[in-house]
C-alpha cells in the first residue's frame, strides 16, 4: 500500500526545528524516483472529479510535488512564496505554524477572478500556512476548491480550520 510505503520512507527528526516537534524529513522520499512518480499520480487520482483551473504550491516543500502535479493536471502553477522572494507586485498574509510565524506572498497578477484554485503543501499540521494561502486566493477574488498535501497530522486539527474554504481536504499520509 502507498500509504506504508512513504510512512516506511518518511525519516522523524526529534526536536528540529525547535525542543518537542518531530519533524517529519521527506528527503528520503525524494530519492526514491519511481515513489516520487506513484506519489504525482495519487495526488492527481485524489482530486479527480474536481475542477481545477490552477494549483499553487506553497514554499518550499510545496513546490516540490505542486509544480509535478499541475504538469499531471496539465494546469498552470503559481508559487506562493515567503515574504520578500517574489520580484513583482505582491499581496501579503502573516500566520502562525506549528513552530513560529512568517509572511506569505503571491504576485498580484497570480489568480484571476472566479479560477478554481487547488492548493497543495507537502504537509498539513495546524493549517496556518494554507489559511493564510487560501486568504490570498480569496484576496484576489478566486476560489479554493481543494487542498492536497502528501501527509497530514490530524492530531492538530488543522482540518477543520480548512473547511471554511474548502470541504475538500486530500492527504495519502496520515498520522
Ligand atoms: O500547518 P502549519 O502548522 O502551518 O505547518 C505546515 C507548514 O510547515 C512547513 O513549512 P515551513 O514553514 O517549515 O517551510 P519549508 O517548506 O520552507 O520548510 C510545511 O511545509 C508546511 O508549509
Ligand atoms: N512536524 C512537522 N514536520 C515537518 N514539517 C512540518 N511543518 C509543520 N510541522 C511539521
Amino acid at each position: 500500500m502507498l500509504e506504508t510505503r512513504i510512512k516506511q520512507t518518511l525519516r522523524d527528526v526529534a526536536d528540529f526545528p525547535k525542543p518537542g516537534i518531530i519533524f517529519k524529513d521527506i528527503t528520503p522520499v525524494l530519492k526514491d524516483a519511481a515513489l516520487c512518480a506513484e506519489i504525482t499520480k495519487a495526488l492527481a487520482d485524489q482530486l479527480k472529479g474536481v475542477k481545477i483551473d490552477v494549483v499553487a504550491g506553497i514554499e518550499s516543500r510545496g513546490f516540490l510535488f505542486g509544480l509535478a502535479l499541475a504538469q499531471v493536471l496539465d494546469v498552470p502553477f503559481v508559487p506562493i512564496r515567503k515574504a520578500g522572494k517574489l520580484p513583482y507586485k505582491t499581496i501579503q498574509q502573516s500566520y502562525d505554524l506549528e513552530y513560529g510565524s512568517a509572511t506569505l506572498e503571491v504576485h498580484e497578477d497570480a489568480f484571476t477572478a472566479g479560477q478554481n484554485v487547488l492548493i497543495h503543501d507537502d504537509l498539513l499540521a495546524t493549517g496556518g500556512t494554507v489559511v493564510a494561502a487560501s486568504k490570498l486566493v480569496n484576496q484576489l477574488q478566486a476560489n479554493v476548491v481543494a487542498y492536497s498535501f502528501l501527509i497530514s497530522l490530524d492530531f492538530l486539527n488543522g482540518k477543520d480550520r480548512l473547511n471554511l474554504f474548502s470541504p475538500n481536504t486530500f492527504s495519502l499520509v496520515s498520522y
